[in-house]
């Protein structure tokens, strides 16, 4: 099974940048930045010495988990670490079989290096042409800019903004259409007066963008989650805590139900910010049993120590899931992107002629 789950084409579809940056690029930027410059030396000290990954085991709350993710924001604060970062990602998950990724980032400034949101989106969307343009690339790669649900609402209106003006930024594959495709809103789970950026997200459908938005991480957010929901988005990440409490939530079930709105199942992210007890407790069983749409995802590869075979494996392992139920979990993906129905059927086409033993 585990040679299988690596072999298999896979598409990811919720992968934050910043999230997937691996301990071997983090180690690049450290010496880059060693390199460049001796007054960050205490940057650099803080951020070895907690390590940016999180070990299995370790006892961990979400708030460590973002405070790891401000220390990488920390190392990518300029645009040739954003450029080195997003080209790497893309490189370690085409490693994986990935064929088709869907990356999601928050663009930020940094008045030290004069990076700008707009520089720093260029940096990615110039790694993504350079990392899918040489012949041996074999990986589709599109983006969606996330809503930061701790930053102020002016921020989400300048990314959508950015998103609108870099939309069709040429990456070199014209044929695949825009490489923005949608919006994401993510953020710390626990930060609340979430409606404050319906406005923007509403704004960004209007525009056609799709959109994905991470709902009740923690448990608690049925309220927030029901008005989110009203926005019809196209996915929904993580959904953890509904199937917890089903009664108080059979509406909100009902809808996405209802809707058919796919969810982005990210089991080792959850299991190590123990929003989860444990695995065999974990939601995507409940969801499978209602035969819904679920499509294994990694959430943040680096900071996790994980890949998208892994989580197949997990998934295979925990649920007890056979290869033909695997496959066609990873073949369903296609279905749920946020790309042309020309992109879809090139993939399509893919995962019907690959032979998988
Ligand atoms: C673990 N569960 C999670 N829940 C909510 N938001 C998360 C997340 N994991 C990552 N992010 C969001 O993605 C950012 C990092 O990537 P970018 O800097 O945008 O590339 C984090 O700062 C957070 O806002
Ligand atoms: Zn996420």
């Amino acid at each position: 099974m585990e040679k299988f789950c690596r072999d298999m084409p896979k598409i990811e579809l919720h992968a934050h940048l910043n999230g997937s940056v691996s301990e071997q690029t983090i180690e690049k930027l450290l010496k880059r930045r060693a390199a460049t410059s001796s007054s960050s030396s205490e940057q650099h000290g803080e951020a070895v010495a907690t390590g940016c990954n999180i070990k299995p085991g370790n006892d961990l709350s979400l708030d460590d988990c973002f405070k790891k993710f401000s220390i990488i924001h920390q190392l990518c604060s300029d645009d040739e670490s954003v450029y080195i970062i997003t080209k790497d990602v893309i490189q370690e998950f085409a490693a994986d079989n990935v064929k088709y990724l869907e990356l999601r980032t928050g663009p930020k400034c940094n008045s030290t290096s004069n990076m700008t949101k707009s520089s720093y989106l260029k940096s990615v969307l110039q790694a993504i042409r350079d990392a899918t343009t040489v012949k041996t690339s074999e990986i589709i790669v599109k983006l969606i800019i996330s809503i930061d649900r701790a930053k102020p609402l002016q921020e989400a209106w300048e990314n959508l903004q950015l998103a609108k003006q870099f939309r069709n930024f040429d990456v070199g594959r014209e044929d695949m259409g825009d490489v923005i495709v949608g919006l994401d809103l993510s953020g710390h789970p626990s930060t609340t007066d979430v409606e404050k950026f319906i406005p923007v997200l509403q704004a960004a459908r209007e525009s056609s963008f799709k959109l994905t938005i991470h709902v009740s991480e923690i448990a608690g957010r049925e309220d927030e989650c029901r008005k989110l929901i009203s926005l019809r988005p196209h996915r929904l990440g993580h959904a953890t805590n509904l199937s917890t409490h089903p009664n108080q939530c059979i509406d909100i079930i009902q809808k996405i139900l209802i809707q058919n709105i796919p969810l982005e199942i990210c089991l080792t992210s959850n299991l190590m910010t123990s929003t989860i007890a444990d695995l065999s407790s974990h939601h995507l069983q409940y969801w499978l049993d209602k035969k819904h749409q679920c499509i294994i995802c990694t959430d943040d590869k680096g900071m996790f120590s994980t890949s998208l075979s892994k989580e197949f494996i997990l998934a295979s392992t925990t649920f007890n899931l056979s290869k033909e139920e695997v496959w066609s979990m990873s073949r369903n993906a296609v279905e749920h992107i946020f790309s042309s129905e020309h992109v879809k059927e090139q993939l399509r086409t893919m995962f019907a002629t690959f032979i998988c033993d």
